[in-house]
């Protein structure tokens, strides 16, 4: 037992231990700004040189353009650094210590400053726990403002006792996790837990699945792998880094992480940015989801096949004969043209080439022949061939054929002439004509037989108001076709990465599997996504069947289980739903206690009476809150037209995938679960983005009394 006077002492040692140990970390800190600074500057100077010396010709430009681009790069790195340049330190049992931070950085003298937080001696910062602390006695969290220092935090990991220059305090993941919400995430390098950072810097340079409940990190893992990609394998971020998001919107909330990690080497896209067109029309998620489908992109396949000739003979006049190729030889021409996957426009080339040259050979055996029974007739008429052409005995045969005036044949001029020849492009234009793609996926949609024929489970009905549809702009299924149209027509994308990130996986269909896949031919990926979240679309219920087409069974697997945004209130509130959407997925575990979910009734006439209400009591009780009310499209869309309420953000439930807000006001689950085939899902994924409060306001018909439950 420790007496009032001795704890009154311990207590007074931690502050001035405290006060000292604050003390002594701003002057590391001052130290590693100083030398951000000299090194900014030296690049900076090394800038200026490079701009400033002559280059001679086009080589020495480029070499010199390239020595800039790295040089700005570098610059770039070490300007975004500037925020929490420093965030924690290790110390080892044995007494070394290193601090961790946005980028490594060394004294004049070679001595280590800070460290990388993804270079491999930071790994023990985040992986280092009670049960394992992997020789660190004390991790410390350090939190600066500007350059000031603001806070440190210590855990003291190896058993030993605390002494006073330790400053055991809150976790930082815990007010991490508890601040509100602005609408931008933010990184967590400083808090990355065990099991994320070990996904994060996984040394699996193929593909990796990481699932989980929602709010269990998959984003953040994913944005802080990709920082992690960019740093530890280099040629694969040469090659460039994809983060494929399922919108807009989505793109927005996490558009801020890896900036500041000191990234901006990351390419962010949602499909219309891949494809280069808008999707400006909606349509059925019944069409959708089967214009989605395998089916359908063999359905296009199979449009281009027939526009190539197969098991037809080929009849070709020209100014030097005529000739037919026969239905084998066309179908080996066409067969090698198309090898490698060039597409059939740039086939279609390789193709005219192969016919040239077997009509080349066709031409030179047809001459050898007339020339030869033309010989054969001049002898037996009593010609002496060798007196008429001044061939004495022993002279060698004419090398090659000759024509009867005695000049050689140039067959490579005839086969250049032949390449060039109009009569035979028309003649290749009839069996193989130049294709748009464009024009390839508006014929499918508007040929109801073949429609029919890929879309078995399609009505008539659905059918005829596809074709009519398609003059009225594309839809975001057929952006994923266009994209297999053109690969069809004009080959494999030209822009290809050496990693991709894939957030919010669950929802692509298989037809944009295909088109992120041609986009990666390394197959280096950061899946990440929650099939218990799947929209109507997909028709992807296990990874598996997403991944085996392209890798098989190569792919690793993690699942997260801790949940960092909901509080285990909410989280327990969302279970009857889970159990029904997804029954043999387990719910995660919160670390976070909070406010119970409320439930309101109101009539549908009150609706925005009861919502100002409710937005106003919650900006009176929480003004920092940031509000997401959550509702069907088609009312989300009424509201957003409404008066602006400050501080809240309206977002359709289908749209709401992977956003998240202090507290969540759901409008009608009913309405919700009755938008889509998968509204219940849609409903769970509102359920699940509060992080603090969760209110569910249910419409009741018109005369029933607004009553809290
Ligand atoms: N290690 C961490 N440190 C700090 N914050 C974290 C950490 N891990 C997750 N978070 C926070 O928890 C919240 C949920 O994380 P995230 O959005 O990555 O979850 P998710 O699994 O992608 O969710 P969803 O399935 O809903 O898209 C975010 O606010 C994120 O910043």
């Amino acid at each position: 037992m420790v007496d009032a006077g001795r704890e009154e002492q311990l207590v007074a040692d931690a502050v001035v231990g405290k006060a000292e140990q604050l003390e002594l970390e701003q002057c590391a800190i001052e130290t590693m700004y100083g030398r951000l600074d000299a090194e900014k500057s030296d690049i900076g100077a090394a800038r200026a040189r490079l701009m400033g010396s002559p280059v001679d010709g086009a080589e020495a430009r480029q070499a010199r353009d390239a020595e800039l681009a790295r040089l700005e790069g570098a610059l770039g790195r070490l300007q975004l650094a500037e925020r929490s340049l420093c965030f924690g330190r290790i110390d080892s049992s044995t007494g070394e210590s290193l601090h961790v931070g946005r980028v490594g950085l060394r004294s004049e003298s070679g001595e280590i400053l800070l460290v990388d937080w993804r270079a491999e001696a930071s790994r023990p910062f985040y992986a280092a726990t009670l049960a394992s602390p992997l020789g660190v006695r004390r991790r410390r969290h350090v939190r600066v403002e500007g350059r000031r220092l603001v806070d440190v935090s210590d855990e003291i990991l190896d058993g030993t006792i605390p002494t006073a220059v330790d400053v055991v305090g809150d976790g930082p993941l815990v007010s991490a996790l508890s601040g509100a919400r602005t609408g931008r995430m933010r990184e967590a390098a400083s808090t990355l837990q065990r099991e994320q950072d070990e996904i994060v810097r996984s040394e699996c340079r193929g593909v990796m699945v990481v699932d989980g409940g929602p709010g269990t990190g998959k984003t953040i893992v994913a944005l802080h792998r990709a920082a992690y990609v960019l740093y530890a394998f280099p040629t694969m971020a040469e090659r460039g880094v994809l983060v494929f998001g399922p919108n807009r919107r989505f793109l927005a909330y996490i558009s801020e992480v890896l900036p500041s990690l000191g990234e901006n080497n990351v390419e962010l896209a949602t499909a219309p940015d891949l494809v280069g067109v808008e999707a400006t029309r909606s349509e059925p998620d019944a069409v959708a989801l089967v214009k989605g489908r395998r089916s359908f992109g063999e359905a296009l396949a199979r449009r281009v096949q027939e526009r190539q000739p197969h098991g037809v003979p080929l009849r070709l006049t020209t100014a030097h004969g005529q000739a037919v190729l026969d239905a084998p030889r066309v179908d080996a021409a066409r067969r090698s043209a198309l090898q490698g996957g060039v597409g059939h426009n740039r086939a279609r080339g390789l193709f005219l080439e192969h016919v040239v040259d077997d009509l080349v050979n066709e031409l030179e055996q047809q001459t050898a022949k007339e020339i030869s029974d033309f010989e054969d007739e001049l002898k037996e008429v009593g010609v002496d061939l060798d007196r008429m052409f001044g061939r004495r005995p022993g002279d060698p045969e004419p090398d090659g054929i000759q024509s009867s005036d005695g000049l050689d044949i140039d067959w490579d001029r005839i086969r250049d002439d032949l390449l060039e020849d109009s009569g035979i492009d028309r003649i290749i234009s009839g069996v193989w004509p130049s294709l748009r793609a464009e024009d390839v996926l508006r014929g499918l949609l508007t040929d109801p037989d073949a429609l029919a024929r890929a879309m078995p489970e399609l009505s008539g009905e659905q059918i005829a108001s596809i074709g009519s549809a398609v003059e009225t702009g594309w839809s975001r299924a057929d952006l994923a076709a266009l994209d297999e149209a053109r690969a069809l027509v004009d080959g494999l994308p030209k822009t290809v990465y050496g990693h991709i990130v894939v957030d919010e996986a669950q929802q692509l269909s298989e037809m944009e599997w295909r088109m992120l896949m041609r986009r990666c031919p390394s197959r280096s990926m950061t899946i990440v996504g929650d099939l218990a979240q799947a929209g109507p679309t997909t028709t992807i219920t296990r990874w598996e069947d997403a991944l085996e087409p392209f890798v098989a069974d190569r792919y690793a697997h993690h699942t997260l289980t801790v949940n960092y945004r909901t509080t285990a209130e909410i989280l327990d509130a969302t279970m009857p739903v889970l159990a029904r959407i997804a029954p043999s997925q387990r719910l995660s575990y919160s670390i976070r206690h909070g406010e119970p979910p409320a439930y309101l009734t109101v009539p549908d006439s009150d609706v925005d009476t009861a919502l100002d209400d409710l937005v106003a009591r919650l900006q009176n009780e929480h003004p920092d809150d940031l509000v997401g009310i959550i509702a069907t499209t088609r009312r989300a869309r009424r509201i957003e037209g409404g008066p602006l309420r400050h501080g809240t953000v309206v977002v359709p439930a289908p749209d709401a995938r992977g956003l998240e807000f202090d507290a969540v006001i759901i409008i009608d689950p009913d309405e919700i679960q009755g938008e889509s085939a998968t509204g219940l899902r849609d409903l769970y994924v509102a359920q699940t983005r509060a992080t603090k409060r969760l209110i569910t306001l249910t419409i009741t018909s018109a005369d029933a009394a607004a009553l809290p439950v």
